[in-house]
């Protein structure tokens, strides 16, 4: 554990209340608990989650903001707690039935899919959120039925997303940002109320990372909710309606990006001296 996680884990939530209720959560996790091994990689007493509203999780590396991803959509057991998305506990609920309830995560391309057309992806993750080794081995046979629909589904996201032009390219083709923006549309397919995204801006240049920025904001706009993870403090602030910050597995501030930003241990781990004081125009003074 780094000084900053320990100084992080152990101030906890003494100066920013966490857990706070919000006035319509769509999303509320409750003693969520996931060990590995020895590690506590998850340890969270209660969080909601606003509909309709664009949340970022960050934390430094470690912090558990993946592996709260994956308890949350299914795709890992916690050791114990509960999620309850849309008025529904999920309880043991597998991946691709929460998917159909509107809850899906975003993944990025693996080498698996990579050999796969770019609508091919998109017809996989439309089917559900199973897994793609049983999906491959069904890739061929049992959905005709449902295959125009997806394909015209797939079609408009892609472009929305402006992929349609390498529709029937190897996904393995695509540029760094293009993969960025297929990982997007592939979690779109089921059409879900909350859609979890991981890192969906890393490593691509800026004019991509606004037009990424662009389709999240788009996201929330026709009342989708949206948790993102993060690490790039910028486009946090930018489009976030709510922060979390993890440490240690544990949720230890919580709030509004102007809030968070002015969190020193933020500060420290993602700004450095890059923040400026603030100043109090009426005062005309630097506050610390
Ligand atoms: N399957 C696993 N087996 C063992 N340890 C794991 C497993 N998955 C995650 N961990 C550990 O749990 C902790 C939290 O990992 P996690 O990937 O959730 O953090 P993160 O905040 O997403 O980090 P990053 O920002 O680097 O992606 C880490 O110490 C990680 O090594």
């Amino acid at each position: 554990m780094s000084a900053l996680q320990g100084e992080w884990a152990a101030s906890g939530d003494a100066d920013d209340p966490t857990g706070g209720a919000k006035d319509d959560a769509i999303l509320v996790v409750d003693g969520m608990r996931r060990v590995f091994g020895g590690l506590t990689a998850v340890d969270v007493d209660h969080l909601e989650v606003s509909r309709g509203k664009i949340t970022a999780l960050i934390g430094p590396n470690g912090a558990g903001k993946s592996t709260l991803f994956n308890l949350i959509t299914g795709f890992d057991r916690p050791d114990s707690g509960t999620t309850v998305f849309d008025g529904r506990t999920l309880g043991r609920t597998r991946t691709h039935k929460i998917a159909r309830l509107g809850l899906v995560r975003s993944f990025q391309l693996t080498r698996a899919l990579s050999r796969l057309t770019v609508l091919e992806n998109m017809l996989l993750a439309g089917q559900d959120q199973r897994g793609e080794n049983i999906l491959l081995g069904l890739l061929t046979f049992p959905w005709q039925a449902q295959e125009a629909e997806l394909t015209e589904r797939a079609d408009a996201l892609l472009q929305r997303f402006k992929l349609d032009h390498m529709r029937d390219q190897r996904a393995g083709t695509l540029s760094g940002g293009q993969r960025k923006l297929l990982d997007m549309a592939r979690a779109l397919m089921s059409d879900p109320k909350l859609v979890c995204l991981d890192e969906p801006m890393a490593g691509v240049n800026p004019a991509l990372t606004q037009s990424l920025l662009g389709h999240v904001q788009a996201l929330r706009d026709e009342g989708k909710t949206v948790i993102f993870v993060e690490h790039d403090i910028d486009v946090v602030m930018e489009i976030s309606d709510w922060v979390v910050v993890m440490a240690s597995g544990r949720v230890v501030a919580e709030g509004t990006p102007q809030t968070i930003s002015r969190d020193h241990r933020v500060i420290e781990a993602y700004l450095g001296e890059a923040l400026p004081p603030e100043v109090d125009h009426e005062a005309g003074e630097a506050q610390p």
